[in-house]
């Protein structure tokens, strides 16, 4: 299956900020996460429209937590530990595509048993998002990989350069986000990340 490519926004940005970054990028990715933890559901439906407006396929947008407005724009779901649960959301919203973040194998087996259609495992890497937490490393991740059949994602501080040894752990993709939102140039920065797919 052909590798993924997420991006996910860091919440510290404005929504001009957010919009103007993944209306460069999207021709060059598969996924944008909307990882707004502080925005209400109107701010995230404000963000929403202005993303749809400005181009980016709705069909590459997940927004993080909030089921109620992946429902309404139609788009996908990325659950968290805080999350409601794969499987009470599935049961409810069968259609629904939901990815599920996760940190050891027994999280993982729960998301696929509850449904999830993908689960995005971290942090591999060594990322300043996750200070003070040591990585779980590329090992863990091609356990992870070997203990369930959904897709597995990588995330926490992916660089071009770890690409190759994220694809042989077997994982179905990676999960970038200051690599890209924070860099100075977004665009060039995703077509670098592209080069190693
Ligand atoms: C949002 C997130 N989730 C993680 C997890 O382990 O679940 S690591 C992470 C941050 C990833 O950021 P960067 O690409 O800047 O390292």
């Amino acid at each position: 299956m052909k590798k993924q490519f997420h991006v996910i926004s860091t919440g510290r940005q404005s929504t001009e900020q957010v919009v103007a970054i993944a209306s460069q990028i999207h021709p060059y990715v598969d996924a944008i996460h909307l990882r707004e933890k502080t925005k209400t559901a109107k701010e995230l439906a404000e963000m929403m429209e202005e993303l749809l407006f400005h181009g980016v396929p709705k069909e590459k947008l997940v927004v993080n937590d909030r089921v109620d407005v992946a429902i309404v724009y139609g788009v996908k779901v990325q659950l968290a530990f805080h999350s409601l649960s794969v499987r009470q959301v599935k049961e409810c919203f069968p259609s629904l595509s939901v990815g599920c973040s996760v940190h050891s194998q027994d999280e993982a087996k729960e998301a696929e048993d509850g449904g999830a259609d993908y689960c995005i495992y971290g942090h591999v890497f060594p990322t300043a998002s996750k200070r003070g937490v040591p990585p779980r490393g590329i090992e863990a991740l091609a356990q992870i990989v070997g203990a369930v059949r959904i897709p597995v994602i990588a995330i926490g501080g992916i660089q071009p350069h770890h690409v190759p040894s994220v694809w042989e752990a077997g994982a179905a993709g990676i999960a970038v986000m200051s690599g890209v939102f924070c860099a100075e140039d977004p665009l060039r920065e995703v077509k670098r990340y592209r080069q190693m797919f």
